[in-house]
């Protein structure tokens, strides 16, 4: 049915362009007058019979001609069906050489939402401007029967958009930005980490992956409570233990993109809140050890670490630690969408309680040393191995001694190319035994000096000629 319509409106057009042909034969005085003749009454029959609705979207927005996110979302949406339906595509290669397809100009592709047949085509118009050249333009049409306009218009319209605007998201290049004194530079962020390469407790991992999603989809949440949509995470541990790991995983579990904040190149607090109100909405602002940034370090005289030392004296950042709360607090309720905000540091015990308090950073994470269920996530990501018989040596060995994960994952990793994965498991245990023994040998040592202490009181001849 929706052909047929479609084959008078082609028909329209050949009368139209019979008309065009027959214009400079003298029928320019009567061209106005025909024109809306015509088309009043070929829309009134149309009208009447036609029992089809069609509705375009078009490619540009405004006076300016920018590209509508509407359009693109549908034509996201659409793609999966064109590749599976059309018969016409029109082939593009975007970041990476990906080849995209869309519809050719009039192919015809039909969609199917509760029942109801959705036909779709991309049609162009020509629009002649006066000082431009021709410009052309396309827009994205549905058509459908009239008795099914409720539905299309109150759920249909919002459902491909919704699943449009999803796909898009899923498939566009994130970007990690890192920041000067106040502004940022973008790259794109292309970290293959993901969650399940990261080696920590199963079961904490899981909190945080649950945690992390359903703050992601708690739009309507956040709104019932009257809490802004922001999320703080605390991440801290020894170095090598998985914190700016994390980060990547949470930005690559989320589709976010990562504002890297370097407190250190930032000069004061005014240029500090134009960066942080630069930041989009689903991104994560990341603050790296932020107990060696200037002036916000709990007791920065005496017990700051020897890194935080190195770096606030050798720059001039009048960053405060007010400055810091303000700012958090002000993104947290000036800008919309959500946004994730993660600090990260060695030393959780030189940080300022205010800044970490819970409603700022509402959750606090320890990344620490390297368990046997982490090395298990580390023997399969690295020598593809589920277990094997040196697993229960190295779950002996682990629980004793203290080794980060990133040391367990640079004995695991393959040196050359014939490395046999025995041979990596080996290099592992060794490496655990020496800790073993240079652990013992100073426990020892530190335990001679006492016995020596004991020798000279056991024999009190000894004693009586030195106080002589
Ligand atoms: N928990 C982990 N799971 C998987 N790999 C890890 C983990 N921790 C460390 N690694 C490995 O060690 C490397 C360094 O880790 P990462 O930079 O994430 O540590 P960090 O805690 O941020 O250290 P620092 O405190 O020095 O910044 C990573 O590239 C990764 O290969
Ligand atoms: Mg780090």
């Amino acid at each position: 049915m929706a052909k047929m319509w479609m084959r008078t409106s082609m028909i329209m057009g050949i009368i139209m362009f019979v008309y065009q042909m027959v214009q400079p034969l003298g029928l320019t005085t009567i061209r106005p007058f025909i024109l809306r003749y015509c088309s009043r009454y070929i829309q009134k029959f149309i009208a009447c019979t036609n029992p089809y609705i069609e509705i375009s979207i078009d490619e540009c927005t405004g006076d300016h001609f920018r590209l509508s996110g509407v359009y693109v979302a549908i034509q996201a949406y659409l793609r999966p069906k064109t590749r599976e339906l059309a018969r016409r595509m029109k082939a593009q290669f975007g970041t990476n050489k990906k080849l995209i397809l869309n519809m050719a100009d009039y192919e015809e592709i039909v969609d199917e939402f509760e029942g109801i047949k959705i036909w779709w085509y991309v049609g162009k118009t020509v629009s002649q401007r006066p000082v431009a050249s021709d410009f052309e333009h396309r827009h994205s049409s549905l058509q459908f029967h009239r008795q099914h306009c409720e539905i299309i218009m109150s759920s249909y319209m919002y459902h491909i958009i919704k699943e449009g605007e999803a796909i898009l998201r899923e498939n566009r290049q994130r970007k990690l930005y890192s920041n000067n004194r106040t502004s940022w530079n973008r790259l794109v962020f292309d970290h293959p980490v993901k969650f399940e390469h990261i080696a920590m407790d199963p079961v904490k991992k899981k909190e945080i992956i649950d945690d992390l999603i359903s703050f992601s989809n708690g739009k309507e949440y956040y709104e019932e409570i009257g809490k802004a949509w922001k999320r703080g995470y605390l991440l801290y541990g020894p170095p090598g233990t998985g914190k700016s790991s994390m980060v990547a995983a949470m930005a690559n579990l989320l589709n976010y993109d990562i504002y890297d904040l370097e407190l250190t190149a930032v000069k004061d607090n005014s240029d500090l809140r134009i960066l942080m109100h630069e930041t989009s909405k689903k991104s994560i602002i990341v603050m790296e050890d932020i107990d060696c940034c200037l002036n916000i370090t709990k007791k920065r005289n005496d017990s700051v670490s020897k890194k935080g030392k190195e770096v606030a004296d050798s720059i001039e950042s009048r960053v405060t630690l007010s400055g810091i709360l303000n700012v958090i607090d002000g993104l947290w309720s000036a800008s919309s969408g959500e946004r994730i905000i993660v600090f990260t540091t060695n030393h959780i015990e030189n940080i300022d309680p205010a800044l970490i308090r819970k409603g700022r950073m509402d959750k606090h994470i320890e990344m620490s040393y390297c368990c046997f269920e982490g090395f298990k996530v580390l023997a399969k990501n690295y020598l593809k191995l589920d277990s094997h018989e040196l697993f229960e040596t190295i779950e002996n060995l682990i629980s004793q001694e203290q080794i980060t994960p990133a040391d367990v994952a640079e004995h695991l990793i393959p040196k050359t190319m014939n490395n046999d994965p025995e041979h990596c498991l080996e290099n592992l245990i060794q490496a655990l035994e020496k800790r073993k023994e240079d652990r013992n040998s100073t426990a020892n040592q530190q335990e001679e000096p006492n016995a020596e202490d004991k020798s000279e009181i056991a024999n009190p001849q000894e004693v009586e000629e030195k106080t002589d």
